[in-house]
């Protein structure tokens, strides 16, 4: 089976600083995959090289068999990798529908009319539980509530990857109980790649673990093989966790 994605060599230099480093990573379809580590391992700096935020020093990426190195972050959407986007850029004076309604409208084909926007629109809202939101100012919701209409921009693009960056930091316990069905159900029809820093979301979601640890995988195992792992323990002893 091809994998879904595959990295030989990654590497990213800010300066001096190698914050990616020689990372062979591959991920295959249907997983949910937690990528863990310490501060600073370089876990936001992979997904990023992985969507295309930004550019490799060294090494090939390869998407379902294709080289993405070189291929802009828009093209990677369209091949269906989406990163969930910060709160930052929600749109907080526009309501929760149109906030969605703009990912939706880029996966429709030209000339499809508001009738197919309105049914994406509400099927994504309905399956992270925003349906009865749609017309509320998204600046207003609660912040729990912001973070799904996050994931509601990612699920809109009907991703076959779905990258997710800490996505439960801030939530409360119950939120972060339905955060945990709601990316189960997901990973029926996408892929997963999840930054999580809450070890009980990773024990209960994910089925690999990978660590990092100054710009390279440390360890990789099922979330029982991690816990157990002594170079694991020792990485996070020695470096404050956040
Ligand atoms: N744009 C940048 N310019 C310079 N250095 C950067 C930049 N982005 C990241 N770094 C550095 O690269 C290293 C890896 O950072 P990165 O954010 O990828 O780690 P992380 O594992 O995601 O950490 P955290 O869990 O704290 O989010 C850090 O030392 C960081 O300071």
């Amino acid at each position: 089976m091809t994998p879904l994605l595959m990295t030989r060599g990654l590497s990213r230099d800010f300066g001096g600083l190698r914050a990616v480093d020689g990372v062979d990573f591959t991920l295959n379809q249907g997983e949910i995959r937690a990528l863990i580590g310490p501060n600073g391992a370089g876990k936001t700096t992979f997904v990023s090289l992985v969507c295309g935020r930004i550019a490799p020093s060294a090494g090939t990426i390869a998407f379902n068999g294709s080289d993405i190195t070189r291929l802009p972050a828009h093209r990677r959407v369209r091949l269906g990798i989406a990163y969930t986007f910060q709160i930052t850029s929600i749109f907080a004076n526009l309501p929760v529908y149109d906030n969605v309604a703009l990912p939706v409208q880029r996966t429709l084909e030209d000339g499809r009319g508001g009738g197919a926007v309105r049914a994406g629109v509400m099927e994504v809202l309905e399956k992270v539980g925003l349906a009865d939101r749609a017309a509320t100012p998204a600046g207003q919701l609660a912040y729990g509530h912001q973070r799904l209409l996050e994931m509601a921009i990612g699920l809109a693009l009907k991703p076959r990857l779905l990258i997710l960056d800490e996505p439960t930091q801030g939530l409360a316990d119950g939120e972060i109980e339905s955060f945990i069905r709601l990316v189960r159900e997901i990973a029926r029809e996408a892929t997963v790649l999840i930054i999580e820093h809450n070890m009980k979301v990773v024990m209960e979601l994910a089925g690999r673990v990978t660590v990092m640890e100054a710009g390279k995988i440390l360890a990789e195992g099922t979330p029982a093989e991690i816990r157990e792992n002594q170079a694991v323990q020792a990485a996070y002893l020695g470096t404050a966790h956040g």
